[in-house]
């Protein structure tokens, strides 16, 4: 059958459907990891996009129960040039379309992908939709233009209902879920902490209620702007509890210390970024998903101070606070999918964590790979 993807400056991909039949709305980007897929479908931070795969074959080690970012799909459309019909891997128990298909995610294949990326790396991220149903191009176009198409609020649509704990250990953290991905939960349980996921509106309150001996703050989709009670909480726990922030958690600290974000053209999305870190010059290859950046003209005026940079692209990778217990990045040191140069950050939380509770003064900070 027939698909096609429709951006909203009236360009057109055709290819074949896979996956669900239908319609699928969304903020298109492109990834440019050769696997990680299943990650990929399934990290909640794609919640409202439609991704693209830049390499050319997906579904070759076919779907497994093991690298799930969290229970579903949370992207809302996956192009590919070619599925792999015959997947083979040990751990495989399913294919990419049959999970496609049972999820409910419209995918289209067999399209000419590398036009599209490049498409969208010369014009920027922009709305578009893939669909299976034959309406004529200029309804498509006209959805396209409305304002509300997409929903702003997208922490909301993944973060958790209701609290709950993982792991056990001597160091209780508090995990402020705006989209958290299991990686993440599985390096802090693999620390000795306890974790407590408590949902994104949460307050500072309720938080501090738990007792926390540190606070994480989760990756997420969206523009963290869309969310500035977030960012209240953030102002609210800085100083009075050592912080860690990845990705979109970076961005809601880096607001809420009086910086600026702004968005990217096209965004980092992929598993070979390097960045730089500043303290010592050596550079680590990092796992990233984001579409929005730190300005970091704006800080400046803050009480915050870049500890890495983007090597590609210079953009602001990584922050501390000059006088708080708080750090944060922009990429992804839990690194599912992609290289583990960077986990040791995961370390320097709770060397900070555990610092603080002896009540030692604010520790020269290590952030080092490793
Ligand atoms: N992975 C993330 O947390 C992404 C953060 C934010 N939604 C962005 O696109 O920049």
């Amino acid at each position: 059958m027939r698909a096609r993807m429709i951006l909203q400056d009236g360009s057109v991909w055709e290819g074949l459907a896979f996956g669900a039949e239908g319609e699928a709305y969304g903020d298109v980007v492109f990834n440019t990891g050769m696997t990680g897929y299943q990650e990929i479908l399934t990290d909640p931070s794609y919640c409202g996009q439609i991704v693209a795969m830049t390499y050319p074959l997906i579904g070759n080690y076919g779907i497994n129960e093991q690298d799930l970012e969290s229970r579903q799909p949370h992207l809302r459309g996956f192009i590919v040039k070619e599925w792999a019909e015959h997947p083979s891997n040990w751990r495989s128990v399913s294919n990419l379309h049959a999970f496609l298909l049972e999820r409910g995610v419209v995918g289209l294949s067999g399209a000419d992908t590398r036009s599209l990326v490049r498409h969208l790396r010369e014009r920027g991220t922009m709305k578009g939709v893939i669909t299976t149903l034959e309406m004529p191009l200029s309804y498509y176009l006209d959805r396209l233009q409305e304002e509300d198409l997409l929903a702003r609020d997208l922490v909301a649509e993944v973060t958790t209902g209701e609290p709950f704990s993982v792991g056990a250990g001597t160091r209780r953290v508090v995990a402020l879920d705006c989209g958290i991905k299991a990686g993440i939960l599985d390096e802090l349980t693999a620390r000795s902490c306890e974790v407590v996921v408590v949902g994104a509106h949460t307050s500072a309150e309720e938080i501090f209620a738990w007792k926390p001996d540190g606070v994480f703050l989760s990756n997420g989709p969206g523009d963290p702007q869309d969310v500035p009670e977030i960012v209240e909480t953030v102002k609210a726990l800085i100083g009075k509890v050592p912080l860690f922030g990845i990705c979109l958690g970076h961005q809601l600290i880096a607001l809420a210390c009086g910086a600026r974000i702004e968005r990217m053209k096209y965004g980092h999305r992929g598993t070979n970024h390097p960045v730089k870190e500043l303290a010592t010059g050596r550079c680590a290859i990092t796992s990233q998903n984001h579409g929005f950046v730190v300005n970091a003209a704006s800080l400046a005026d803050t009480e915050l101070e870049i500890t890495h940079l983007n090597l590609n692209d210079g953009t602001v990778e990584g922050l501390r606070h000059r006088n708080h217990p708080c750090f944060s990045v922009q990429f992804h040191p839990e690194a599912r999918p992609g290289p583990i140069d960077s986990r040791g950050l995961f370390d320097s939380f709770v060397q900070l964590i555990d610092k603080h509770k002896e009540g030692q003064p604010l520790p020269e900070l290590q952030l080092r790979f490793d």
